[in-house]
């Protein structure tokens, strides 16, 4: 059986590493090309999948692991430039697995797209005429796009809205219009802008007004993912630290967070540390996820934390994560960019409410691993250990040079370039 927990990963070389991982995972000889090549992302693809290319933007890839989430392993490949996130992630899955690992569920996935109608003569009779041919409007919009109810999904339901029902403002009031959309295994932002288009001329006959926008909406709240985990004191204790006080430490700064939107946007910024770098790697849209998720954090009318943590009756730290998860595992560039389509291998998820699964369990496991930092040592120490690598690169040093400037960087308590820059000049010299 294929596991996830592969101690000391972190101290072979990049060469072990690959070798591990094209062994573990069966990768085909095309397969190890496209992820140990140095240009992993052809120039050739890259210029067909966006505009204006002159090039391509490589992010380190690295392996999340540890994780155990509903009984099952996996190695969570992460594209990220910021130095022990990986590392982060991967310490507290080792710790939740120990707990019996991340238990998660998932909404089913209905994606929202909306038509804005404006102008109408009378706007509760333009409502009621919409209401009345809801199920034609949703056999029109299926005919749009029949291949998604063929395969057991496809759009399922309507409602109308009318904002600024007050107002005596033509331009401000409005009626909006939300088709859901079971989008299956994609994302859904093409598939669902092809049915609001194709129904934006029908709508303007029925409500006598004018349509301007059709187009999905990234707040995706019935699409949502959960990730839990029910954590023992004890598996929290260090050799400075009891479990009792980390336990406690978390749950005041969760407070703290969802108290105060100064501290909410950075513990976010720590849940979308874990987030983003699964997304991007998974070739996801990050921008989709971020909006959805932001927004998601005001639903209860003032920013907060995204994430809960509290002490249960048994003592335990449970902690909770719930975003909307607009991702797929087809779509988009997923099945176009090589890298991408590798992650999806060494992931093996079968559907994007796993993968949905998978990204909420690593934003909950980021959120704890920059909390337990913050609560006892503070998060310098572990994150500018690693950090002060790259500062050694960014003073110039290079091969071997690179560890021995940042382990002198990390024992004289200077992580910054201009040291690294002296440091550097010694080395030379
Ligand atoms: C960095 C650690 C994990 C060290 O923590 P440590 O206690 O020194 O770790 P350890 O040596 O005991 O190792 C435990 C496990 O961690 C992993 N691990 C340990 N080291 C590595 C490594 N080099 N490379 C890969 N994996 C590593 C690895 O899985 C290892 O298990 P093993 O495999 O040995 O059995 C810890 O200090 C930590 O989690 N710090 C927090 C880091 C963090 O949150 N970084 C994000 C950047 S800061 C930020 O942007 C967000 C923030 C903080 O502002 C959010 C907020 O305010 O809420
Ligand atoms: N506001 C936003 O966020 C916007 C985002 N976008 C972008 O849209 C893209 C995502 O759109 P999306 O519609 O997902 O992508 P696609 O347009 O690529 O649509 C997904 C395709 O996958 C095929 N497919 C195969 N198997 C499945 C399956 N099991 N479930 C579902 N579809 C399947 C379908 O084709 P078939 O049915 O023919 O087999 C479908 O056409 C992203 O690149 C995003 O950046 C675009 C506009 C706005």
């Amino acid at each position: 059986m294929r596991t996830s927990r592969i101690p000391g990963f972190y101290n072979m070389t990049v060469e072990e590493r690959r070798a591990l991982v094209a062994k573990m995972y069966g990768l085909s000889g095309e397969e190890k090309n496209d992820l140990f090549s140095a240009e992993p992302l052809p120039v050739g693809t890259a210029d067909k999948m966006i505009e204006n290319v002159v090039g391509s933007f490589p992010l380190p890839l690295g392996l999340g692991l540890n994780f155990l989430i509903n009984g099952k392993e996996y190695a969570i490949p992460m594209a990220i430039e910021e130095p022990s996130v990986v590392a982060s992630a991967s310490y507290i899955a080792k710790i939740v697995r120990e707990a019996g690992g991340f238990t998660t569920e998932a909404t089913d996935r209905l994606m929202i797209g909306q038509i804005q109608v404006v102008g109408c003569p009378d706007i509760y009779a333009a409502k009621d005429a919409i209401l009345k041919e809801k199920q034609a409007l949703i056999e029109d919009a299926n005919a749009a796009y029949p291949s998604m109810v063929a395969r057991g999904g496809g759009a399922e339901d309507l409602e109308v809205r009318i904002l600024n029902e007050e107002s005596g403002s033509a331009f401000s009031q409005m009626l909006v219009l939300h088709l859901y959309v079971n989008t299956c295994d994609a994302m859904g932002a093409n598939i669902i802008n092809t049915m609001v288009e194709s129904l934006a001329p029908i709508v303007e006959q029925l409500t006598d007004g004018k349509v301007y926008l059709r187009i999905l909406s990234n707040y995706a709240d019935r699409c949502l993912a959960r990730a839990r985990c029910v954590i023992p004191p004890e598996l929290l204790a260090d050799e400075n630290y009891t479990g009792e006080e980390v336990r406690d430490g978390v749950v005041h700064a969760y407070e703290f967070a969802a108290s105060d939107p100064y501290r909410a946007v950075t513990h976010n910024k720590g849940i979308m540390n874990g987030i983003d770098p699964v997304v991007i790697a998974t070739g996801n849209d990050w921008r989709a996820v971020e909006a959805g998720a932001h927004a998601y954090a005001v639903r209860h009318g003032s920013y907060g934390s995204m994430t809960t943590w509290y002490v249960d009756h048994e003592g335990n730290l449970v902690g909770e994560l719930e975003l909307p998860m607009s991702v797929g595992t087809v779509g988009g560039s997923i099945n176009v960019h090589p890298i991408s389509k590798l992650a999806h291998k060494i992931l093996g998820v079968e559907s994007a409410q796993e993968l949905a699964q998978i990204i909420v369990s690593v934003g909950l496991a980021q959120n704890l691993g920059a909390l337990k930092a913050l609560v006892t040592d503070g998060i310098q120490k572990g994150h500018m250990a690693l950090h002060s690598r790259s500062v050694a690169i960014a003073a110039g040093a290079t091969g071997e040079m690179i560890d021995i400037i940042a382990e002198k960087l990390v024992d004289v308590k200077e992580i910054r370039v201009g040291k690294a820059k002296e440091l550097v000049e010694e080395y030379i010299k």
